[in-house]
Order: C-alpha cells, then sequence, then structure tokens
C-alpha cells in the first residue's frame, strides 16, 4: 500500500491540455467481440488502462493473437486459432473486472463451453448478474455457478429468443447484443439499454456483419448470422474521462481543454455543467493546410470566476445524468453556494466517498430518501442514495483512502482544491479507467509527486 500513494499539494488551478481516447466502457467489449470474427480485427485509440490489460489477457489465454498496430494506440486481433484456457489460468483475472462476464456468448459460439472467473468492477452496490443469467438461460445454454467460477454450455446451439429486461442494464443488453448476433434465428431485446457505447458496439458488429434495428422504446431487434468477419473501428471518445477532467477544472477555478472529447454524448453533462456556472467551448478539428497546422477538436472547460450554483440532479440511464459522472461532479458542488441534491438511481451505494469528502470540510449529507426527483427503485429500502451538499466549503488536506475508480479520481479532485497537503492511499486505482493520469495531471500544472 504504501508504495500506491500519491501526495497531493492542493491550491493550484489545473490549466492546459490533455486528450482522451476510446471510452473505456467500449473499448474493453470491442475487444470481446473479435471473438466473433472468423478474420482479424482492428481497433484504434485504445487507451492504456488497467481494463484493457484485463481482456487482453483473457483474449490471449484463449488463442487470440494480440498485437500492436503501426499507429499508437492500435491493436489488432487475429482470432484464427480460438481455443479452451483452463480454468486456473483464467482464475488469474479472477475480480479484476465485469468484462469476463461478456465472453460467455462468443465462447460458446466459438468453443461450445465457458468459464468466466468472479467478476470484479467498482463496489459501488451488489451488482447481481441475474439478468445475464437469465438471459443467456433463454438463448438455451446451461449456466452454472461452482465455488469457482460460472460454467456454460450449449449442447444444443443457442437460439433466439424474446426478452424483457427488469432494468435497461448497458452490460445484460451487450450480453444479448454478443449472443444473440450469432444464435439462430431473431431475438427481440425490450427494455435495452442505449448508451452511446452501446450504439458503437452495435456499429462495430454490424461492421462484421451483424443484423441489428434498434427500434424506438429501448427495443432491439437482431437477426443472427452464421459468420462474422472482423472489423476496423475506431472507437467513441471517453465521456466519463472527459466529464471527469471538466469537474477538475471547476472544483480547482481551473481551464482544461479535453482533447477527443465529444459533444454530442456529453449533452446533459454539459447542460449541469453550465447551470453550475461552469464554462464551456466546443474546439471543433480543423484540416491543416499550408501554414495552418492541423487541430485536433474537443471541449475546453474553464470556471469563470465569482460563485458557482447550487443544483439538483438525478443520475440515470441514457439519455440522462451518467452515474460515472456523478462523483467527479460532487466536488465542484461543494464549491456552489447553496444546496445542491444529487439523486443517485443507477446503484445502491456509490454515495460512500462522501464521508472522505466531510473529512475535508464538506457538508454532504446522504439519505435514505429519493430526494428532488422521480421515486426510484432504492426508495424505502435502506440504501442511502440521496445526498444534499451545502457550498461553498473551504476543502482542508487529509488523507485518504480510494475506494473505487470514479470515487478515486473525486478524491483526487478534492485534495487538488484543498488547502494543504493529501496523501491519496490506493491511486493504482485510477490507472482502471483513467490512461496515463499522472501524466495528465503533471501536464495540468498539478502539484503531485510520488513520496
Ligand atoms: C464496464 C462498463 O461498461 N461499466 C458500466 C456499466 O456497468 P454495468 O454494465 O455493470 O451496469 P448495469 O447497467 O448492468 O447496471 C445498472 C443497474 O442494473 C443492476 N443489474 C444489472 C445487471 C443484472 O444482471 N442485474 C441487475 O440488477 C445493477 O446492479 C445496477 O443497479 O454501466 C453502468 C451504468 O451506466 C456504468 O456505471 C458502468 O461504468
Ligand atoms: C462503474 C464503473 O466501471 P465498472 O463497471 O468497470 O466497475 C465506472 O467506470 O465508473
Amino acid at each position: 500500500m504504501t508504495d500506491d500513494v500519491l501526495a497531493v499539494h492542493g491550491g493550484t488551478p489545473l490549466q492546459g491540455q490533455i486528450r482522451v481516447r476510446g471510452a473505456k466502457n467500449l473499448v474493453s467489449k470491442a475487444m470481446v467481440a473479435t471473438l466473433l470474427g472468423d478474420t482479424p480485427s482492428r481497433l484504434f485509440d485504445v487507451p492504456r488502462i488497467r481494463d484493457v490489460e484485463v481482456v487482453t489477457g483473457l483474449l490471449e489465454l484463449h488463442g487470440v493473437k494480440v498485437t500492436r498496430g503501426d499507429d499508437d494506440g492500435e491493436l489488432v486481433f487475429d482470432p484464427a486459432n480460438v481455443e479452451s484456457a483452463s480454468t486456473d489460468e483464467i482464475n488469474v483475472h479472477a475480480g479484476s473486472s465485469r468484462i469476463p462476464i461478456l465472453f460467455c456468448g462468443p465462447l460458446l459460439h466459438r468453443l461450445g463451453h465457458a468459464f468466466i472467473p468472479d467478476l470484479g468492477g467498482c463496489h459501488i452496490g451488489p451488482r447481481p448478474i441475474d439478468f445475464h443469467i437469465q438471459a443467456l438461460r433463454q438463448f438455451g445454454a446451461i449456466v452454472d455457478k461452482l465455488p469457482d467460477g460460472m460454467h456454460l454450455t450449449a449442447p444444443n446451439g443457442l437460439h433466439g429468443t424474446k426478452l424483457e429486461l427488469p432494468y435497461p442494464s448497458v452490460g445484460a443488453t451487450e450480453q444479448v447484443l454478443l449472443t444473440a448476433v450469432m444464435a439462430e434465428g431473431v431475438t427481440e431485446l425490450r427494455n435495452a439499454a442505449v448508451e452511446p457505447e452501446i450504439i458503437d458496439l452495435i456499429c462495430i458488429l454490424q461492421k462484421m456483419g451483424a443484423i441489428i434495428t434498434v427500434h424506438t422504446d429501448r427495443v432491439i431487434e437482431i437477426h443472427g448470422v452464421k459468420r462474422l468477419r472482423g472489423y476496423t473501428h475506431k472507437p467513441i471518445p471517453d465521456r466519463i474521462e472527459a466529464a471527469s477532467w471538466a469537474a477538475a477544472a471547476l472544483a480547482t477555478r481551473g481551464e482544461i481543454e479535453v482533447l477527443g472529447a465529444g459533444q454530442a454524448d456529453m449533452m446533459t453533462f454539459l447542460n449541469v455543467f453550465r447551470s453550475v456556472g461552469g464554462e464551456f467551448e466546443i474546439t471543433d478539428a480543423r484540416v491543416g493546410r499550408e501554414g495552418v497546422s492541423a487541430q485536433e477538436g474537443g471541449i475546453r472547460f474553464w470556471h469563470p470566476g465569482g460563485e458557482l450554483n447550487a443544483v439538483a440532479l438525478e443520475t440515470d440511464v441514457h439519455p440522462g445524468f451518467m452515474t460515472d459522472w456523478q462523483q467527479p461532479l460532487v466536488v465542484a458542488l461543494t464549491q456552489a453556494r447553496g444546496l445542491s441534491i444529487v439523486h443517485e438511481t443507477v446503484y445502491e451505494q456509490r454515495l460512500g466517498y462522501t464521508d472522505a469528502l466531510n473529512s475535508m470540510g464538506a457538508t454532504i449529507q446522504v439519505y435514505r430518501d429519493c430526494l428532488g426527483g422521480t421515486p426510484c427503485r432504492f426508495g424505502r429500502r435502506n440504501f442511502k442514495h440521496s445526498a444534499v451538499i451545502a457550498g461553498p466549503s473551504k476543502l482542508h488536506a487529509a488523507d485518504l483512502v480510494i475506494p473505487d475508480l470514479r470515487a478515486g479520481f473525486s478524491h483526487l479532485i478534492a485534495a487538488l482544491a484543498a488547502e494543504g497537503t493529501s496523501r491519496v492511499y490506493g491511486v493504482d486505482l485510477i490507472n482502471r479507467g483513467y490512461e496515463d493520469f499522472e501524466t495528465k495531471l503533471a501536464q495540468l500544472g498539478a502539484r503531485v509527486e510520488r513520496p
């Protein structure tokens, strides 16, 4: 633990330019999809993050050859020799990510059986996988949950089916897509998630030869095909990382241009950012010509000076305010005048990190009630899933232990906004979803060091 600590000297506004690459929550799924093709796939702009390492390891164990392409961030996946891996080898990755669950459909199609290790991911609620298992069983899979992991077979193949998710789960929707594309017949999925990362995954599958229609009202129809080929794809940018840096600009009264960030998939965030009092400008890409250099587009975020405004917001499935944006933004809300209300409706336990902010001088109270919005699944169920943030608060340095990915980034922002030197323990967790965050912090003038 002692190596895994960052000393953060707060009080300096972050200023400068950084770049985001392909979205963590798309890239890892795009990598799993390569198993379905019978020719190599090529993925650009892949960030160096822990989840990519885990999925690379799992693909390699299953015989996929993963090599670097010519471009920085380009990976090539050759699935010519997909093969079984031993449970012991696979279990090396137990508890490291949520992505292994998405190997079910592709491995059943390629090998007729699959073994899935225990999942990891952020501890922000119980995160059951009942929708996944129910869906796989409806396709015809036999699923056994054993102490060493999950074993699956499909003795009679996988067949298209009609499904309705109890809640528009991102992972369960991806599970259905990755299974249905090569199942025999038609699958109709109701109450599907339609996050931009899912639409991008559908684009990839379509490039591979899949037939998928996204109807209105969260209905997705998939016509199974017998074979899929490899794809070439540039993923959508990471809108969670982009929003995290935006929140950092606001909380530290700085200015950060996030190159590569896209406006369309961040509209809901941008509206809230503006309501809080943050300013932003969409910086369009410019093609180079004689005398004028090419310039990548992005979004420039800044604190315009003066006071920030309190807001009420509710996290929700797309096109709502993303739950993954919540934790970094709350740090900025500690600096807004008045009472802000945050109702977290996606995860039951995603407000635990507020204790750390309170230890730094913030005033955040959490409640079991559904505050400030529509009643959600967690109301009256004993989950503290609403927060009231009173501001502005002067933050002071503290010793902090990072509990999960986004809370980790929020701890970091709080330490950067605070007066004095904080010690942030467990920072390696941040590498799970933020590429080279220490280099980027240095680029932005943050005063941080490994003590
Ligand atoms: C790797 C990845 O892409 N992670 C994202 C993905 O997580 P993930 O795909 O795990 O999130 P889900 O959308 O599945 O989860 C949403 C809600 O559904 C519940 N649920 C889900 C599946 C299930 O079988 N049973 C069940 O009850 C969960 O406990 C949670 O309360 O979407 C979340 C919601 O946008 C994001 O916060 C995560 O960053
Ligand atoms: C919750 C998150 O990720 P995961 O699903 O990988 O735990 C996240 O990216 O904030």
